[in-house]
């Protein structure tokens, strides 16, 4: 295409419309596609995102159009799946300066991907800023959305969201701005959302709590239209599609902790769950002194998880006050169980799963998960040396999918 797209000031569309009908998670778009990137050019020239790898000589020529390759100081990389990454062999080839800007696990699957182990990497967490020589760039870690490795970027003068694969809608077309479309987008727009990010809607409804303070002007997603009539109606759709309704399973997760290590449990354990679709709150048990605000969230949800570490042989914080109550209410049909981080004997883990097996829920143990799962690689309680390591993390996912399965039957 001759003529340049304007997006913001300073920033151009630098991707690639692929109007064949393009093979795509074993569908086919019918629509096309378009893969789209762009260029931020600043005192420190910023590409943003690329496209399929099919197309990594073209979109290198295109930038030729705006810029010498080599001039680009950054390459932000919200999502590394090829359709998104794919350029970045070609760009990376020309741009020899340039820095490489993504979560951890992206830095880790790129390199692998593109052997770019020799180039220079910024690992970016949550919240971190980059300042691109006259605009400023914000990160949010948006994992599952909808790989685990993906970000999402925002440009804070600008107050446009970059956020790849997310608000995104499979159109091949040469109108990129919603308002231009000739056509009513939403269809096009809720599909995408249904087959591509539906499936990991808790995370969906993380990703909106990270953004909900933002002012948003222009979402300029990686496929098809950017979005710039009405930014919020985008977004208010996505919150409709991905709250939990009344089949959505729910989980709640409540801990104590002394350093931290079971609130890491916790989360690893949150993750497998909303993996599988469900719905997840996390409450700590030394922050929440309502007892009947936890009485309620209990009694909401299908599935309870108590954690804690131990200390001296036993729980630490309030947790216990907890426990008593679970005797006196009505838990039929819920699964309960116990975790925690310990150090030597884990007696806390013993006791919270006496406390669970005097209430009527359903007390997972190792024997009940093998009985009905056929499964017995799995500990139940889930037991924890100190903080979850890599090997760990790993089993906590995965002993949570069991538990997810187990809720959707
Ligand atoms: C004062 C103290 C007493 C502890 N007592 C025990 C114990 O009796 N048995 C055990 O297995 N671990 C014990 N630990 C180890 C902790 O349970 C372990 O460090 C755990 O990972 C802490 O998790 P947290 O950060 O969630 O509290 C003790 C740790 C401390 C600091």
């Amino acid at each position: 295409m001759d003529k340049k797209i304007q997006v913001a000031d300073k920033t151009y569309w630098i991707g690639y419309i692929d109007d064949r009908k393009v093979p795509f998670h074993r569908l086919t778009l019918e629509k096309g596609t378009t893969y789209n990137s762009y260029l931020l050019f600043t005192e420190k020239p910023t590409v943003i995102d690329t496209v399929d790898i099919s197309f990594g000589k073209q979109f290198v020529e295109t930038i030729g159009q705006y810029i010498a390759p080599e001039e680009i100081q950054y390459i932000i990389i919200n999502h590394v799946e090829p359709d998104h990454s794919g350029g970045l062999p070609a760009l990376a080839n020309k741009a020899k300066n340039a820095t490489i800007v993504t979560t951890e696990l992206g830095a880790k699957e790129l390199k692998e991907m593109y052997k770019l182990h020799h180039r220079e990497f910024m690992v970016i967490q949550d919240g971190d800023t980059l300042d691109i020589g006259g605009k400023t760039l914000k990160f949010f870690e948006t994992p599952y959305l909808h790989t685990e490795e993906t970000m999402i970027t925002y440009c804070i003068e600008d107050k446009v969201l970059y956020p790849c694969d997310q608000f995104s809608s499979h159109v091949a077309t040469y109108q990129l701005f919603d308002d231009l479309a000739k056509e009513d987008i939403m269809p096009d727009f809720r599909v995408y959302y249904q087959l591509i990010m539906h499936p990991h809607r808790p995370y969906v409804q993380d990703m909106i709590e990270k953004i909900k303070d933002l002012e948003i002007n222009i979402i300029a997603p990686s496929h098809g239209y950017i979005l710039r009539s009405d930014a919020k109606k985008y977004i208010r759709a996505y919150d409709e599609m991905s709250r939990p309704n009344q089949d959505t399973k729910k989980a709640l997760i409540i801990y104590s902790t002394m350093t931290g290590n079971t609130k890491a449990v916790a989360n690893d354990l949150a993750d497998g769950l909303k993996h599988k679709g469900i719905s997840v709150q996390i409450m700590n048990a030394q922050t929440n002194s309502n007892i009947e605000a936890i009485k309620e969230a209990i009694l909401t949800s299908d599935a309870i998880l108590f954690g804690s570490s131990t200390r001296y042989a036993d729980m630490v914080g309030s947790l216990e006050s907890i426990l008593q109550e679970l005797k006196e209410m009505d838990l039929e049909h819920k699964i309960g169980i116990a975790f925690g981080s310990y150090g030597w004997s884990g007696e806390a883990i013993e006791v919270i799963q006496d406390y669970l097996k005097q209430s009527n829920l359903k007390v997972i143990d190792s024997g009940y998960m093998i009985k009905t799962t056929g499964m017995d690689h799995l500990q139940f309680p889930i037991r924890v040396k100190f903080k979850p390591e890599k090997n760990e993390k790993e089993k906590l996912f995965q002993a949570a999918q069991a538990i997810g399965d187990l809720l959707l039957g």
